[in-house]
């Protein structure tokens, strides 16, 4: 049985087509044994620099091409897929179901079979996720027109904080609009934490460990898990909250607004779509929402990615502070994401000087992590033999997370 998953994020595409066929909760089974092919399109609207990738078995392509948006990036994978040469979806029947990485759902946070209403929820949260709802509709519509008998799933990324107490999800406004119009911190990237729970139990070896997932990406949010549900995390009514986005504000008091607007004269549609699309990481370097250009800058002495760099860290470590309290204790910290598993810088500075809590990485494993974990796809520890906290990077497998709902979605 072989589910097509379409993951598109804030700064990329990427899908995967992978076979989902027995039973799935067997320890057997091994997620990357289960791709037939994958693809990614980096960098989506950085025009210059937008780099395709996609494996089909044997093939394997690389290529560097103008991607502006997430609809070129769609039909170009699509292409790719039904390619009459090297393709694997020739015969879309083959298919059993196209799962996506949904963002937002508002009133609908779970895994839904999509039609015109669950599109309609998700347009009707567009103003919420601009950097998402749109291209996840677009995208749906789009494939819902090229495989009209093909079931599409939306894998809502809320579905994994439906378990976060009510004390951590509720604002203190008034209570009114919580209860009409479900303004509370719903959370994101639910797929990729679930995955880091599952697979952090396994490497722990216990299923009731207190685990920080770090999820650091174009889009960024940390996750506390304990016996793998998700009990805290940082993004809140919206995926632009928490931590400094891309180009996406973070944590912002929204009070500066009504004194912009006064000493601007610019409107609160300008200011929203500019905390939307030019803050962040983008907007404190005014270079690039790209940690790599961030980091080469901030060697060459460029003071603003600095900055950009030392805010980011500041506010995981803030995050991560609170999720020890609010868990009693820490036993791993994951990293994972475009950031989490390339940035040796992030990852140093974030467990830096925090022996007293029993956190110790060891420099030198987490420099050469990355030559030295090719054998296991990028995956492996880095706590120094001091730490009581154990360090690990893992690779996320949104797509594997968002396959297995989508099966359980069609019924079978
Ligand atoms: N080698 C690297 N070093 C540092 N940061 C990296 C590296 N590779 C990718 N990144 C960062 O990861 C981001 C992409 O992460 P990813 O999780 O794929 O994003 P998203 O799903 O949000 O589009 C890039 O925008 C960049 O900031
Ligand atoms: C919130 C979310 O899913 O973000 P991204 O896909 O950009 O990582
Ligand atoms: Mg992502």
């Amino acid at each position: 049985m072989l589910i097509l998953v379409a993951n598109l994020g804030s700064t990329s595409f990427k899908y995967k087509l992978l076979d989902v066929s027995g039973d799935l909760q067997s320890p057997d089974v091994r997620p990357d044994d289960r791709v037939l092919a994958r693809g990614a399109v980096e960098r989506i609207g950085d025009a210059s620099t937008s780099r395709c990738e996609v494996t089909i078995g044997d093939y394997h392509n690389e290529s560097e091409m103008p991607v502006p948006d997430h609809g070129v990036a769609v039909q170009a994978c699509l292409d790719q897929l039904t390619d009459p040469q090297n393709g694997c979806l020739k015969d879309a029947a083959e298919v059993s179901a196209i799962g996506f990485k949904a963002v937002h759902g508002g009133r609908k946070s779970g895994t839904f079979l999509v039609d015109d209403d669950v599109l309609d929820a998700m347009a009707e949260m567009n103003a919420a996720a601009p950097a998402h709802n749109p291209p996840y509709i677009a995208a749906m519509k789009l494939l819902r027109e090229r495989f009209p008998d093909l079931p599409l799933v939306a894998a809502f990324e809320t579905e994994f904080h439906d378990t976060i107490p009510e004390a951590r999800r509720a604002y203190a406004i008034p209570s009114q609009w919580r209860q009409d119009y479900q303004v509370q911190k719903w959370g994101f990237h639910g797929s990729s934490h679930r995955f880091i729970a599952e697979r952090a139990a396994e490497l722990l070896g216990r299923e009731d460990a207190k685990i920080i997932s770090c999820h650091l990406g174009g889009s960024s949010s940390l996750t506390a898990i304990e016996s793998g549900k998700s009990v805290m995390t940082t993004m809140g009514m919206t995926p632009q909250t928490g931590l400094p986005q891309n180009n996406r504000v973070g944590d912002f008091d929204p009070f500066a607004l009504p004194l912009l607007i006064e000493r601007t004269g610019q409107s609160l549609e300008s200011l929203l779509k500019q905390l939307a699309s030019e803050g962040g990481l983008k907007g404190l370097s005014e270079r690039s929402g790209d940690l790599r250009d961030i980091e080469a800058a901030a060697d060459e002495g460029d003071a603003k990615s600095q900055l950009a760099l030392s805010v980011f860290v500041e506010e995981i470590r803030r995050h991560m502070g609170g999720m020890i309290v609010a868990m009693g204790g820490l036993d791993a910290i994951v990293f994972t994401g475009g950031i989490g598993e390339n940035s040796e810088v992030v990852r140093q500075a974030v467990c830096a000087n925090l022996d007293n809590l029993g956190i110790a990485i060891d420099s030198s494993k987490n420099l050469n992590h990355r030559s030295e974990s090719k054998q296991s796809g990028g995956e492996g520890s880095l706590h120094d033999g001091s730490s009581n906290v154990q360090i690990w990077v893992i690779p996320t497998n949104e797509e594997w997370i968002v396959a297995k709902r989508a099966k359980k979605a069609i019924g079978s």
